[in-house]
């Protein structure tokens, strides 16, 4: 079988707290990209009692046991029996460039197991598992635009209205570290509550709808606020830095046509509702 894992972006991302566990609660909106996919492929392996792992694409500095697509398999093997696979990740989604490439893998693995296997396992027990792997993985196991708290992964319904919208990502060659970027972050209350923004016109979002990592993000890399002023500049209905960073995106609303420098990495697609990624 072969699937497809989307990219997300984070639409306003407030860091609330600092919870015990060392983690952070947050509040933010995520929603997928579904043109914007790494591609993952199992089949049974008849040759051989081990699995294997083939990798293409963007590098990634990962073993392959510490690959989240071979971590999501030892997970669902503690409860089901798995035979011996073969497994093909290209990766076409940037890490380190907060659009949950590693976590989408992960998620999607979780699905094409529970789906090639006849597991039978319900989305709220995947969505459980895939927390377990990461606290973005939970989000992709419906891949539908959703508020989420907690963690990331404790989700409620949120009335978007993103289907006619062009995106535009752009990614530069900076790659930004998620726990380094919580560790340098000071967690408060957001005076205006997210859900709230949401329903504000599209106009008052770049007022109101903002991404709490991008401060130090921009300091720290003072190319990022400039690629946000060019979006905004060539017509984005609302630009920000999507989660940890470092990937930028404008949110259109005609196809936009932006020529970047060639060191950057970008893309255009339709906000359109996602399918569930399967071939
Ligand atoms: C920045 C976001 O992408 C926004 O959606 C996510 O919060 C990051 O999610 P993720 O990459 O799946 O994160 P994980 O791989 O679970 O965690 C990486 C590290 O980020 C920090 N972390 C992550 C999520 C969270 N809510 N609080 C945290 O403090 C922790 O130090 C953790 O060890
Ligand atoms: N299949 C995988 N693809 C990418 N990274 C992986 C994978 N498996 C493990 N990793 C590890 O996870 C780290 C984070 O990868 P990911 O693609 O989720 O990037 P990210 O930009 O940090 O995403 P986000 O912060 O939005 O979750 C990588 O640096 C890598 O070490």
């Amino acid at each position: 079988m072969v699937v497809f894992p989307n990219a997300k972006i984070n639409l306003g991302l407030f860091v609330t707290e600092k919870r015990a566990d060392g983690f952070h609660n947050i509040e933010t909106v995520f929603v997928p990209v579904p043109g914007f996919n790494d591609v993952l492929e199992v089949l049974e392996n008849k040759e051989s009692q081990k699995d294997i792992l083939t990798t293409t694409g963007i590098p990634t500095d990962t073993s392959d046991e510490s690959n989240l697509v071979m971590k999501a398999l030892k997970l669902i093997r503690e409860d089901c029996l798995i035979p011996p696979l073969k497994i093909h990740l290209h990766k076409n989604i940037p890490s380190g460039a907060g659009l949950g490439g590693g976590s989408s893998d992960a998620a999607f693995m979780l699905r094409l197991l529970n789906d090639q296997f006849h597991l039978k396992l319900q989305s709220g027990q995947l969505e459980e598992k895939a927390a377990i792997l990461g606290a973005d993985c939970a989000f992709f196991v419906r891949n539908h635009p959703v508020f989420a708290e907690g963690i990331g992964n404790k989700f409620s319904p949120i009335a978007t209205n993103l289907q006619n919208l062009w995106i535009m990502l752009v990614i530069p060659p900076i790659h930004l570290s998620t726990p380094a970027a919580y560790k340098n972050i000071t967690p408060k209350q957001p005076e205006k509550s997210l859900k709230d923004i949401l329903k504000m016109e599209t106009g008052a979002w770049p007022e109101n709808l903002i991404n709490d990592f991008e401060p130090n993000a921009f300091h720290n890399h003072p190319k990022l606020m400039e690629i946000k002023n060019r979006l905004y500049a060539e017509g984005a209905l609302y630009a920000a830095m999507s989660g940890s960073g470092s990937a930028m995106f404008g949110l259109f609303d005609a196809k936009p046509e932006i020529e970047w420098p060639r060191e950057y990495r970008a893309w255009a697609g339709q906000l359109q509702k996602s399918d569930d990624g399967k071939d």
